[in-house]
């Protein structure tokens, strides 16, 4: 194993100031880890070990640079000649708070092994909290927590929600279904009977238990908005009968049901409408635009926008979305809170802003291109939102929340990511 000499590279807020943990003490609620013991869960340092394999040695530095210090990561060791994988178990966890039995809370997280899901986990195990993952992994993925796996507070079950669940736990956040478009759509009438079902089980489940309940609904719910940047009240502009509509209305109805249960039988709810996010972990093939993109441009492939790339999101970065569900959670709010970042970009600039961060670091990391990729255009998807941008105004004043990620640092991130991740026959 190669030793590690790179110099950190800092990561700066929209301020200017380095972030180097993440997570706050608010509301009872201290969830405040070290940015580097998080990154050494995802950015696996040691992913490939090869016997004499200078290249290897080179990729050990370029990923040390983000992941001084701890390095909990279970190793996958990837065998180049006869294209096999191996996977060794972690021989120690990473260190997690020691909590009195008063303050530690039993946790479900429908989704756990999702992208969102996944870094939710990360955080609650840190605390030191209990908790139980229930996932279907039919977008989620086992690897996404297999460093957790065997650890005495975490739990691992395969379980569809559109079935019922029984445990007894304190806090459910409902994160389960699929969130990107092609595969959302892929199984629509699953899709939505898995919002539906999905939410009304673990409502029931909420009800019995006297659990909190959040669940993560979504930017969809205001479908193709009239309203620009959109905040809570505006009721939306879905088109029911289009392809998105399965995600779309199964997210309003979900929320519906929500509201349903806290009226008639008192469930104390929290609800999430999260915009785009983006960070390691996402399936690199879940056809979404960021992933896409990274992916597209660190192969040297050609990157697609859709339509004329007028269309604009606002990209969020996933460290800042957990915060949010967390502050959400332990918070009294219980009204619809905007989680997302208000930074927006029409997606042909973004087109560029990827390109410009992936030829960066492979600058950085000395990787030679062939040629630049290109930005080409194929027609736009049916009811495409055309403008997306949050209004936070509320989590700011009752969540105290705001986004500190910049895109640019979020993206970095995550093509570092990928690119450990194609070097290991990932990708
Ligand atoms: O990423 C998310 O958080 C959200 O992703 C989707 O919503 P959407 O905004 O359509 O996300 P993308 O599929 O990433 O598309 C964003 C924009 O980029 C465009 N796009 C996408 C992919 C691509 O390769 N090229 C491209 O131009 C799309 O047409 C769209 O205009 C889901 O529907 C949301 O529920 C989810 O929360």
């Amino acid at each position: 194993m190669t030793t590690t000499t790179a110099a950190p590279i800092k990561t700066l807020d929209k301020d200017g100031k380095e972030i180097t943990t993440v997570g706050f003490d608010r509301f009872g609620f201290n969830c405040e880890v070290s940015l580097d013991v998080l990154r050494s869960l995802y950015l696996r340092p040691h992913y490939v070990l090869t016997a004499n394999d200078i290249k290897d040695a080179k990729e050990e530095t370029s990923h040390a640079q983000f992941t001084q210090g701890a390095d909990y990561q279970s190793k996958s060791i990837y065998h180049p000649d006869t294209k096999t994988i191996s996977y060794t178990t972690l021989s120690r966890f990473p260190p997690v708070t020691l909590l009195a039995p008063s303050e530690r809370k039993r946790i479900l997280v429908t989704g756990g092994a999702g992208f969102v899901g996944s870094h939710l986990v990360d955080r609650l195990m840190l605390l030191g909290h209990e908790v139980t993952v229930l996932d279907n992994f039919f977008t989620g993925s086992k690897t996404t927590v297999s460093h957790w796996v065997g650890h005495p507070n975490f739990e691992l079950i395969r379980h569809d929600v559109v079935e019922p669940f029984m445990i007894e736990c304190d806090q459910i956040y409902h994160l389960a279904c699929p969130a990107s478009p092609p595969h959302y759509q892929f199984n629509a009438v699953k899709t939505i009977k898995t919002s539906f079902m999905g939410t009304l089980n673990m409502l029931g489940l909420a009800k019995r238990t006297k659990a909190r309940f959040l669940i993560t609904s979504t930017s969809e719910v205001y479908g193709d908005p009239e309203v620009h940047p959109q905040t809570e009240e505006y009721w939306g502009h879905v088109n029911p009968i289009g392809l998105r509509a399965c995600y779309d209305e199964g997210k309003r109805v979900a929320e519906t049901l929500t509201y349903g249960f806290q009226r008639q039988d008192g469930v104390d709810v929290r609800v999430a409408r999260i915009f785009n996010t983006y960070g390691p972990r996402m399936n690199p093939f879940d056809g979404r635009v960021v992933s896409n993109f990274v992916v597209s441009a660190l192969k040297g492939e050609d990157m697609t926008v859709y339509g004329d790339g007028k269309q604009t999101r606002s990209f969020q970065y996933i460290h800042d979305l957990i915060d949010g569900l967390i502050a959400l959670m332990n918070s009294d709010e219980s009204r619809p809170v905007n989680i997302g970042n208000g930074d927006e970009f029409t997606i042909g600039d973004f087109a560029h802003l990827v390109r410009e961060i992936v030829e960066k670091v492979q600058d950085e990391d000395g990787v030679k291109r062939t040629r630049q990729v290109q930005i080409v255009h194929e027609p736009m998807p049916s009811d495409d939102p055309q403008r997306r941008r949050p209004d936070t105004s509320r989590a700011k004043e009752t969540l105290q929340w705001q986004p500190r990620w910049t895109v640019r640092m979020g993206l970095e991130e995550m093509v570092r990511y990928y690119k450990a991740k194609m070097e290991e026959g990932n990708l």
